[in-house]
């Protein structure tokens, strides 16, 4: 199949985005994944540079239900473009899952994601509906279809300041690693930045992943999932460039929901569980209350000024 891609270079230099300036700042990008706008201002209140709005983590708490194909394009673009409102100073790189069909829908999600103010996306090569990368029973399109979807992601991003990530889900299927290390390289050629070959099994499969494809790669460290946890250092001597954390907010965060609601449902107050609440001043702070104040404070003493 003939592809034909826009070039990654404008003849003035190869293209650079906010994410390839990050790369080259840091070496590796952590990015915890996020999932609303309170969880993306902790994450720029703790001075995290990049974040991953995750497809399982907004399925999770928009929807309450799991990562199996049920929160649709519109509703994950509206959750990023609270998030990105919400947290101005992080890149975030969205989970744009298969980008919710052909060539034409990946377009649409593309642009749509781009006005969130996001700095990236991933895209996928399951059918649909997809499952958690971490899940049974994961099926891929063929890879040439899922290379034109990139090269219209591309042909979308056009000029834009924005980082396109090709993610295959082939390991799992019975085509393996050696399918998922093929189709990332033809990903990567058919235009993304980088390549995200999801949920290998081992240090090994690790190792084979970075020495044999091509470009920026990424790691996804998800507790409980098929990939073993790594630290940035380690992973940058492996060979990978972005990290994503999926689950780490949003099970900490039900973690914490479950374990303070059920002492206030036993106890019937909160006087025991203090110190596991942020403080009422800190919590404002978090959000921003102290500087809205200033501007309304500005305001209210506004005049027009005569000429
Ligand atoms: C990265 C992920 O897609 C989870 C996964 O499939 O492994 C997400 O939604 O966070
Ligand atoms: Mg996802």
């Amino acid at each position: 199949m003939a592809l034909s891609v826009k070039p990654l270079s404008d003849g003035a230099g190869p293209r650079k985005t906010r994410m390839h300036r990050l790369i080259e700042e840091e070496g590796i990008v952590l990015m915890p994944g996020i999932y609303d706008a309170l969880s993306a201002a902790v994450l720029q209140h703790l001075g995290f540079k990049a974040g991953f709005v995750s497809g399982y983590a907004v399925s999770a708490s928009r929807l309450g239900m799991p990562d199996i194909g049920l929160l649709t394009p519109p509703e994950m673009a509206d959750a990023a473009r609270a998030i990105c409102a919400a947290a101005p100073n992080v890149a975030f790189i969205v989970d744009a899952d298969t980008g919710g069909g052909n060539a034409l829908n990946v377009q649409r999600t593309v642009r749509d994601i781009i006005g969130t103010g996001a700095a990236g996306l991933f895209l996928e090569d399951q059918v649909w509906p997809k499952k958690c990368g971490h899940m049974q029973g994961k099926q891929v399109i063929p890879a040439e279809e899922h290379a034109a979807k990139i090269a219209a992601a591309r042909e979308a991003i056009g000029d834009s300041d924005f980082f396109l990530i090709a993610r295959t889900d082939a390991r799992a299927t019975a085509g393996g690693l050696a399918d998922a290390i093929a189709r990332a390289n033809l990903y990567m050629e058919a235009g993304a930045d980088a390549c995200f070959v999801e949920a290998p099994r081992s240090d090994d499969e690790m190792r084979e992943v970075c020495k044999k494809t091509n470009g920026f790669r990424a790691a996804n460290m998800l507790e409980g999932g098929y990939t073993p946890l790594h630290t940035p250092q380690e992973l940058k001597e492996l060979g990978f460039h972005l990290i994503v954390h999926s689950t780490t907010a949003v099970y900490a965060s039900a973690r914490a929901l479950i374990d303070v609601l059920k002492a206030l449902r036993d106890e019937g107050s909160s006087r025991g569980q203090l110190h596991k609440l942020t403080t009422f001043e800190e919590f404002n702070g978090l959000i921003g209350l102290k500087e809205l104040n200033e501007i309304g404070a500005r305001f209210e003493k506004f005049t027009v000024p005569k000429n």
